[in-house]
């Protein structure tokens, strides 16, 4: 079997609080911030987690970092449908914050109505992110697997990528394939936020040091379809097992990926060549398509490929299919899967119909509400009702992960500690790897295993929580 791993995704939102148009001869609204709009959405998490940045029955982070852009990050998960779900509970969890949040304003006489975006850029143009997380073992050497982790996740946004429409200089509009790809700066790093890597190094693997390392990979856009992610963590995940077992791509490091991740980005024929530090000449199709062959031959050479699960089949046939579209210029065989299809296609049908140029206001606007997270005023959750969406989970499940934690991960003996304190009215800190309950024992329990479900240690503390 292909080993087991810890996944996780943070995802920061863009909010605006829009007002509606004046009565008429009426003064216009006064506008609402987006902080203010960030404070209205976390009022009442404040109120009852005493702070904006909590922890929550289903093992989640939620919080409000600087900049007013609230983030969610999934619990700890060890299978991709179920990183999944809980990455669409997170949206769950926000819309109904931003329900509330609406009812405030209009309790308050505020116009306005908050939205919140699961996309990378707002107006201003400022880039936000989202993050993935993977457990990797800490025995091989990490500076080595750049050499094929840079390539692939500088090619990777032609499957992955949300679309973007990206203003001409000069006036007009194209569309790219990365909202992100603009704002990297260098390959591989450990500073923060000031260049943004596209791998932070930065080591704080939440868990044993002596074993793990979490692999901390900025440089993907938000996905709003839920098959964009599973392809996006899954073939990563099929990659970094095959690394991780000493296999190294050296040929396919970029001379200079900065310049080719924005390259790759402006053309959507994926076919135009970018430099490699061989000298030879590849597009990113053709690097992708080796990625591909590298990862299905190593798991054929490795007797793995009978072992696989449905959703690691499902990952392999879309990474095939996406490659196959592009390089048959189709986008129509992956325009329900992959983000920048689907929305590239409810884009060039609203232009026809309207006769509408690219940069046209109303199809930036549309292009946003394809972001909108809202079941109502944005357009996912019509797509995916109307068949021009795919879904990998159910409704269930997602009600289910806003509920409860990932029952075979760390996870969950997060989720029913902060459930039972909440029930038992404690005051308990917790974080990733820490459980504590705030009173004269000060009691800790130190979850170093990211794997383990249950702990007897935990049993004791919840035991504790009754008294
Ligand atoms: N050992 C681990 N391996 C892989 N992922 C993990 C591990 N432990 C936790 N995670 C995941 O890593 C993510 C951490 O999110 P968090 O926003 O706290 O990230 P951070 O990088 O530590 O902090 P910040 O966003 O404040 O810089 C979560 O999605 C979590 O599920
Ligand atoms: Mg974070």
């Amino acid at each position: 079997m292909t080993a087991r791993r810890i996944f996780g995704v943070e995802t920061e939102y863009g909010i605006t609080c829009a007002a509606p148009p004046p009565a008429a001869g009426a003064a216009p609204h006064p506008p609402v911030s987006a902080d203010d709009a960030a404070r209205y959405l976390f009022r009442k998490v404040v109120q009852w987690g005493r702070s904006s940045n909590v922890f929550l029955r289903n093992g989640a982070r939620l919080y409000l970092d600087v900049g007013s852009h609230p983030e969610y990050a999934t619990a700890e998960c060890d299978d991709v449908r179920q990183l999944v779900a809980n990455d669409r509970a997170g949206e769950a969890i926000l819309d109904r914050m931003v329900e509330e949040a609406n009812a405030l304003l209009e309790q308050e006489g505020v116009a306005g109505t908050i939205h919140l975006f699961k996309n990378n850029l707002d107006s201003a143009g400022n880039s936000f992110g989202c993050h993935e997380n993977y457990l990797v073992r800490r025995r091989r050497d990490f500076q080595a697997m750049g050499d094929a982790l840079v390539p692939f996740f500088i090619t990777r946004q032609i499957l992955t990528g949300a679309g973007h429409l990206r203003p001409r200089a000069g006036g007009g509009a194209t569309y790219a394939f990365s909202q992100r790809a603009d704002q990297m700066w260098d390959a591989m790093s450990s500073a923060t936020t000031r260049s943004r890597p596209i791998i932070n190094t930065r080591d704080e693997p939440h868990g044993d040091a002596d074993l793990y390392r979490r692999m901390h990979v900025i440089v993907g856009d938000s996905s709003v379809a839920e098959t964009t992610t599973m392809l996006k963590v899954g073939m990563t995940d099929l990659l970094l097992g095959m690394l991780e077992d000493g296999v190294r791509v050296r040929d396919l490091a970029l001379a200079e990926p900065m310049r080719a991740i924005r390259e790759i980005s402006h053309d959507t024929t994926a076919t135009l060549p970018v430099e490699l530090t061989s000298g030879r000449r590849m597009s990113a199709l053709a690097i992708q398509e080796e990625f591909l062959a590298r990862v299905t031959g190593y798991l054929d050479a490795e007797g793995l490929t009978a072992e696989l699960t449905a959703v690691q089949r499902r990952v392999l046939e879309l990474w095939e299919r996406g490659l196959r579209a592009l390089r048959e210029q189709d986008p129509t065989l992956v325009d329900t899967e992959l983000d920048w299809a689907i929305k590239g296609r409810l884009i060039e049908r609203y232009r026809a119909r309207h006769t509408l140029a690219l940069d046209d206001p109303r199809v930036a606007r549309l292009s946003l509400a394809y972001h909108d997270i809202s079941p109502t005023r944005g357009l996912a959750t019509s797509l995916a009702r109307r068949g021009l969406m795919a879904r990998l989970t159910t409704d269930e499940e997602v009600a289910a992960a806003v509920e409860t934690p990932p029952a075979t991960t760390r996870a969950r003996l997060r989720g029913e500690f902060v459930a039972r304190a909440q029930e038992r009215r404690r005051d308990v800190t917790v974080d990733w790897v820490h459980l504590k309950i705030n009173d004269a024992a000060q009691r800790t329990v130190v979850l170093k295993d990211p794997f383990a479900p249950v702990d007897e240690r935990v049993d004791a503390l919840m035991a504790a929580l009754q008294r």
